[in-house]
């Protein structure tokens, strides 16, 4: 008896035994080694769990998000398949998945438009989709004919983490694009560098690190005389002056800022006069170096001054170099918080926009443009507490989310030290009139201008 208990007893040992070990192997994978456990296992498994989810349940979050149509039962043949019996003479009917595909934490659906649906009426349903499926951003795509477009889902967010720029090596050389961050699809954010770019954000959304980010790529280029940063920061250098070395011109007060600017005109002019039956682009070199013209806090520039003659010097200034620079290698790089046409009337000669957070929807559209937010370009949406976080608009029209990286003053000081421009040219102040007080904008005009 004693001797049937004790087997009895062995075998359930061994069965619990057999049991545990693969339980207890498990724990310590996804303790030991946690990236390998969540990438071979635990994602896979998510996803296939997410994945088989959304297709089962998509005809019933199809028709939640309004993407159904009631259809007269004598129309079935030219829809897809029916969701369920309304009446004796129509039917719902939802676009069919024709297909879904997963790329890291991205579920991508292919729906089959319904005979009169747009990709417009996808994209309204863009953030009713996004809560269905439980997603942390949802966008709609395009297809390339234009006649079909694809849901892009993704879950998680892979720009919550900050992450530093890494400081450049000497013959690290960018004359065309430039690395400001990372993407959310995890590749690397890069600008292109010969076009203007505005970069707006309301106070605190980090404008600041894709400005840093952007003089840390630069800095070996500056040093080695191919790329000038000319730098105007009318918040009396606060923020620019950490990284003095690194600018060739350089000017913290309004009437030093407004001679830089026309300065950069008249050379950018005078070489355009140059390439005239030369060349149609300019190729930069030591000789004729890149020029970038950085503008911090771009509306004490272009709207507060209260200098009403620099005012208007500075507006004609910079619509004139941000309209003919591209040729002759001359860029305007601005930063502001506010980017109303009152604030900044050059605003459309900007070819390449960064939004970061950004207080209300209107503004998304100024920077963006009206169909941005519909596209998944909620801008201002971006919780405070992920500063550099943005969407970027290039020059070709496509959006994406990005954070820019962060650099700290330690790494400012560092970069400063570790590469000074090529040649520090000084500025020389424009001659105010002592006699003549400055003019300032009357409220009238302001007026006029704002309307
Ligand atoms: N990419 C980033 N990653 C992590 N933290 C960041 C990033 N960018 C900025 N921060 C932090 O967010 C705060 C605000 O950033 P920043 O000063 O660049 O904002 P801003 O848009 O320039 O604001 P303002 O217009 O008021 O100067 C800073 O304390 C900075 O440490």
């Amino acid at each position: 008896m004693a001797i049937l208990a004790l087997a009895t007893l062995q075998r359930q040992v061994v069965v619990v035994g057999l049991l545990l070990v693969p339980v207890l192997a498990v724990v310590c994978w996804a303790r030991l080694s946690p990236i390998s456990y969540r990438r071979l296992l635990a994602d896979p498994l998510w996803r296939r769990r997410t994945g088989r989810a959304v297709r089962k349940q998509w005809p019933l979050i199809a028709e939640a998000c309004g993407l159904s149509r009631r259809t007269p039962r004598v129309a079935l043949a030219l829809v897809t398949p029916p969701l369920g019996v309304i009446g004796p003479s129509e039917r719902v009917v939802v676009p069919t998945l024709r297909g879904m595909s997963w790329a890291g934490h991205q579920l991508t659906l292919r729906p089959a438009l319904l005979l009169g649906q747009t990709i417009g009426d996808v994209e309204e349903a863009t953030e009713r989709l996004r809560l269905a499926v439980a997603a942390h951003r949802v966008r709609v795509a395009p297809d390339e004919d234009q006649i079909s477009c694809r849901i892009i889902c993704r879950f998680g967010d892979v720009l919550a983490e900050p992450f530093a720029t890494p400081l450049p090596e000497a013959d690290h050389l960018p004359l065309t694009r430039v690395c400001l961050g990372r993407t959310e699809d995890e590749q690397p954010w890069t600008v292109d560098l010969r076009v203007s770019t505005l970069t707006a954000g309301a106070s605190g959304a980090g404008k600041g690190s894709v400005m840093w980010s952007l003089m840390v790529e630069l800095a070996p280029a500056a040093h080695a005389g191919l790329v000038q940063i000319h730098g105007i920061d009318l918040k009396g250098g606060m923020e620019l002056g950490l990284g003095r070395p690194l600018f060739t011109r350089y000017a913290d007060d309004p009437g030093t800022a407004v001679r830089l600017l026309e300065d950069a005109v008249e050379e950018c002019e005078r070489r355009a006069r140059g390439m005239v039956g030369v060349a149609r682009e300019h190729v930069p070199s030591v000789e004729a170096p890149l020029v970038l013209v950085l503008i911090d806090e771009l509306a004490s520039l272009v709207a507060y001054l209260p200098d009403r003659d620099l005012l208007r010097r500075a507006e004609v200034a910079l619509a004139r170099l941000c309209s003919i620079g591209r040729a002759p290698g001359y860029f305007v790089f601005g930063f502001l918080q506010d980017p109303r046409k009152e604030t900044l009337k050059a605003r459309h000669l900007f070819q390449q926009t960064i939004a970061l957070r950004l207080r209300d929807r209107e503004e998304v559209a100024m920077v963006l443009g009206d169909g941005a937010i519909s596209a998944g370009a909620a801008a201002h949406r971006i919780p405070r507490s992920t500063p550099g976080v943005g969407f970027a608009l290039d020059d070709a029209g496509r959006l994406v989310r990005v954070r820019a990286g962060f650099v700290d003053d330690h790494a400012i000081r560092e970069i400063a030290h570790r590469y000074p421009a090529a040649a520090q040219i000084p500025v020389e102040p424009l001659e105010v009139d002592p006699a003549r007080p400055p003019r300032s904008r009357s409220p009238r005009s302001r007026n006029s201008e704002a309307a």
